[in-house]
């Protein structure tokens, strides 16, 4: 039997989330190794939240596996308490106050640790004596943030969890998120439509979109084995078989082509150049909506450098 410790953080086998007829999720495979920050990144409507929910247990799958830290989601009170789970509209009950909050984490999570909230409530400058109905998006996102991590889970989940929040409150919230993971030595998923929070905090990239898993890895190993391929129009059309195209480009003299490799790039006589993270993100979600480049980088107004 493997140690606990070694099991990943999310390991998904051909998961599948119907609702009714709508598919929701279908047959994604993920193996994320734990003490990542994992970026889950996707447009409108991809299956994030879905993912997020079965997750946390909150939901169940149609068809396929998911384990979390090595068991079914929610597979006992044991378990639950190793999981942090913060929702996308950050939850918290309007006529308690933020002390109330607190004393409830306390009660009903046997691995509560005090210090660790008061600290963080301190820190963010929470009134405790404050009705939690009265606090600003962030503050509520503060909240909810500090009650996930003192329950000192392995596994912290976040549903967009800056999405309401100003930037200089989101980036005092990331910050956050990243000192609370090194100081839990834990594990978090965030799922987000902010791609520079995702560059900042996130060392694991999921890109889910249309109900799959597009692409997923270690986000430095991903950025090298993707680049930008510049070369007179036409040229680009006969690449070798081990490169795959992300994307590809026209203008009327160029054409340009995001493609991934998974060894060495063969020599080219083209420009090659490496992408950044947004760019690699956008090129498998133009993939994966069907769009056809052309038409959309003509209806966005966008020059083929
Ligand atoms: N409870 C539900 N009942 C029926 N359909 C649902 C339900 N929840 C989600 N869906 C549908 O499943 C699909 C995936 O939704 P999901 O909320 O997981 O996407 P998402 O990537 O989180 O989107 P967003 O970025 O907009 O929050 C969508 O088509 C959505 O309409």
């Amino acid at each position: 039997m493997p140690q606990e410790n070694s099991y990943p953080a999310l390991q998904a086998e051909g998961l599948t989330k119907q609702y009714g007829k709508r598919l929701a999720l279908a047959d994604c495979n993920l193996n994320v190794p734990r003490g990542r920050v994992v970026g889950l990144v996707g447009p409108n409507g991809a299956g994030k939240s879905t993912l997020l929910n079965l997750a946390c247990g909150l939901i169940t799958p149609t068809a396929g596996s998911l384990r979390v830290l090595g068991s079914p989601p929610a597979a006992n009170a044991a378990h639950l308490a190793k999981v942090g789970f913060v929702a996308q509209d950050t939850p918290v009950y309007g006529t308690f106050t933020v002390a109330d909050h607190l004393r409830m984490g306390a009660k009903l999570n046997p691995s509560w640790d005090q210090s660790l909230a008061d600290r963080r409530i301190a820190q963010v400058g929470l009134n405790l004596k404050q009705k939690a109905g009265r606090l600003s998006g962030g503050q509520r996102a503060q909240l909810a943030l500090t009650i996930a991590a003192a329950k000192r889970p392995e596994l912290l989940i976040f549903d967009e969890p800056a999405a309401a929040l100003d930037p200089l409150a989101r980036d005092g919230f990331m910050q956050n998120l990243m000192e609370f993971v090194a100081e839990l030595g834990a594990s978090a998923i965030l799922s987000s439509h902010l791609l520079s929070d995702v560059e900042r905090v996130c060392d694991y990239l999921i890109v889910l979109c249309a109900s799959r898993v597009q692409v997923a890895g270690e986000v430095k190993d991903l950025l090298a084995q993707h680049y930008r391929l510049v070369a007179p129009r036409g040229e680009l059309d006969r690449l070798p078989a081990e490169v795959e195209v992300i994307r590809m480009q026209h203008t009327d003299q160029y054409s340009r082509a995001v493609v991934r490799v998974a060894g060495a790039l063969p020599r080219t006589p083209w420009s090659v150049e490496p992408v950044s993270l947004e760019e690699m993100v956008l090129s498998y979600m133009t993939r994966a909506a069907g769009v056809s480049a052309g038409l959309a980088d003509a209806m966005a107004g966008e020059a083929v450098r």
